[in-house]
């Protein structure tokens, strides 16, 4: 209940804010962790996550970008989105770890709901979606970057991209498998899961988890080109064209999401999960030194 009044004053500050801040034909809506800015190509909008220090998916940001994503769906001037990060060096950490460690299971399974809700609104997506990798991107970053149509990624050997849960003892639900199968085939993805692998930007592209890989002071002008080409495509062919690949994977999860939220809340809230959970923020702290 309160997420839902949440939401509805996020999106009325929002559209009052995209109104005061139009200036020169460019327009911006900000929440607190995602800025968005119409500009470049006509139709096209640039999404920023700014959730610092490092992106992470936690339930605020996961809703702001939710909400953000609606009303640039309901925006018919808008025909594609161009996904970024303001956070120097990474795109997202992915979900929240402390969103999913030491909380109770309604918690869980409110966190859990929304991001199925992210996942859906992006990869059912009817906007050309582009995602600029500028940092690291493991697990959930991953995740909302295979969301996209196309991927251009920073050319940064520092910056390491793929679904890497199995390293934290925890194991990524069949929608996140399905979408990596269908991205960069089963074998790889049967490998780079059990792994956990972070692949550096050269890997990912061999392997199929970017399309490109550009200079780092390259990768939101490249991702605008990009951009212009698709939007050369009519819309109503790309977009049906888009729900036959996609639908059968949304509709998987669409057809079980109660049991998706029960199957999460029962396994995050089993000790032994939340005691890999420790022990990787352990390691996340002490890495600092
Ligand atoms: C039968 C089968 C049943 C199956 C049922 C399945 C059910 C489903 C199971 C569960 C599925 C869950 C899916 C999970 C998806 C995820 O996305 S989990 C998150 C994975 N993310 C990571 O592993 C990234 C971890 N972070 C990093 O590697 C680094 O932080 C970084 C992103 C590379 C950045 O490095 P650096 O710039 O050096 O910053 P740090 O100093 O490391 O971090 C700064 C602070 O941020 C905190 N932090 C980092 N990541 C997260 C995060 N994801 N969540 C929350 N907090 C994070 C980090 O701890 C630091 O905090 P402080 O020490 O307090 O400053």
């Amino acid at each position: 209940m309160a997420l839902a009044a949440a939401r509805r004053l996020l999106l009325h500050a929002g559209s009052r804010l995209g109104r005061r801040e139009a200036v020169d034909g460019a327009r911006r809506f900000a929440n607190k962790r995602v800025l968005v800015e119409t500009e470049g190509p006509a139709g096209v909008a640039v999404m920023k996550l700014r959730n610092p220090p490092v992106n992470s998916l936690s339930l605020e940001c996961l809703t702001e970008f939710t909400i953000s994503l609606e009303k640039l769906e309901n925006d018919k001037s808008i025909r594609g989105v161009i996904l970024t990060s303001e956070c120097p060096g990474i795109f997202s950490a992915g979900l929240d770890l402390l969103e999913m460690y030491g909380r109770n299971p309604a918690h869980y399974a409110e966190y859990w709901k929304n991001v199925q809700e992210l996942w859906l609104r992006l990869y059912t997506s009817n906007m050309i979606l582009v995602s600029a990798i500028n940092g690291a991107s493991p697990a959930g970053g991953c995740l909302l970057a295979l969301c996209c149509d196309y991927r251009v990624m920073a050319d940064n050997p520092k910056y390491t991209i793929g679904l890497n849960e199995s390293l934290l003892g925890i194991v990524a639900p069949f929608w996140f498998k399905d979408m990596y199968v269908n991205t960069i085939g089963h074998r790889e993805a049967e490998r780079a899961l059990q792994l956990g692998t972070l692949f550096s930007p050269a890997e990912a592209l061999k392997v199929g988890v970017v399309d490109e890989v550009v200079p780092e002071d390259q990768v939101h002008s490249k991702a605008r080109s990009v951009m212009t080409k698709w939007l050369a495509i009519p819309d109503h062919s790309r977009q049906l064209t888009k729900n036959m690949m996609r639908k059968a994977t949304a509709d998987s999860l669409i057809k079980q999401r109660e049991a998706d939220i029960q199957n999460f809340t029962s396994f995050i809230s089993k000790d032994s999960i939340q005691k890999s959970l420790h022990m990787y923020l352990e390691k996340l702290k002490q890495k600092k030194g």
